[in-house]
């Protein structure tokens, strides 16, 4: 198997496959669902608005497909500074049955100087998501722009508890790129290695993912680079690693 093709495999097994539109119906959810299993493999979550839950959960039951999880986000895409809501959505979230809540960190609040909303909006989220949801915390990168303050960012969310830290929205002009992957990379190999790293937004070949898998390689070690620390967020990455992997884009499954 060429290198492209193995990294295309692994980028399958860590993807979170992402619909995050306001144009979004059950029926878009329940088909994202069903190409989350594919013949070359499933991947790692499918991430959706959190009113679309009860849909995903609906249709992974109906086809029987246990290890998928559900990912969803609060506090999206605007990332304002208001703690108690982003809990309450996070507790929501909780409820509807989420496996993963991707938060956005206040990230205007820092670039205005505010250190400590982003602490406490990180802290009371994970607390609300206990010790079996996992919270992760999008810095959203290309906002914050400098190697600063994407560092404090991501220091930041670590400290208070975030067990992901996540490039981006995808809903901003810059999203993720190799050098805030480094630079968030890098806080992780330094505070906590057991903290995971998503790159999300604008990640769309097998030779995009590529990039990303060999960096994070070279910083954490190959061993490290699995789905309980790595994610990709991606809504048209798939057709790429599956063209790659000589896979029809095809359901593996058939209609109800
Ligand atoms: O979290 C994932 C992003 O919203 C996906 O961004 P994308 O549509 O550029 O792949």
């Amino acid at each position: 198997m060429s290198d492209l093709k193995i990294a295309a495999k692994t980028a399958l097994s860590l993807m979170d496959l992402t619909t995050l539109n306001d144009t979004d119906t059950n029926e878009i959810i329940t088909e994202l669902c069903r190409q989350a299993d594919t013949t070359a493999g499933q991947t790692a979550a499918v991430c959706i608005h959190p009113q679309f839950i009860p849909a995903a959960k609906k249709t992974f039951k109906t086809l029987n497909i246990e290890n998928i999880k559900i990912a969803t986000v609060t506090n999206f895409p605007h990332g304002n500074d208001d703690v108690n809501s982003a809990v309450l959505e996070t507790k929501s979230a909780v409820a509807l049955g989420a496996d993963e809540v991707d938060v956005v960190f206040p990230y205007k609040a820092l670039i205005n100087g505010d250190i400590q909303v982003g602490f406490d909006l990180v802290k009371a989220c994970k607390l609300a998501c206990g010790d079996k949801v996992l919270l992760k915390v999008i810095i959203e990168s290309g906002e914050l722009k400098t190697t600063h303050l994407i560092k404090q960012a991501s220091e930041i969310a670590i400290d208070a508890g975030a067990d992901f830290i996540k490039t981006s929205t995808g809903k901003v002009d810059v999203n993720a790129t190799l050098e805030s992957a480094e630079i968030m990379l890098n806080v992780i190999k330094q505070k906590n290695t057991n903290v995971g790293f998503k790159a999300a937004g604008g990640v769309k070949t097998a030779k995009d993912a590529k990039q990303y898998l060999d960096l994070a390689s070279d910083i954490m070690g190959i061993d490290w680079v699995k789905p309980e620390h790595f994610r990709f967020g991606a809504s048209s990455l798939l057709a790429d690693l599956l063209s790659t992997l000589n896979v029809d884009h095809q359901v593996k499954q058939g209609g109800y």
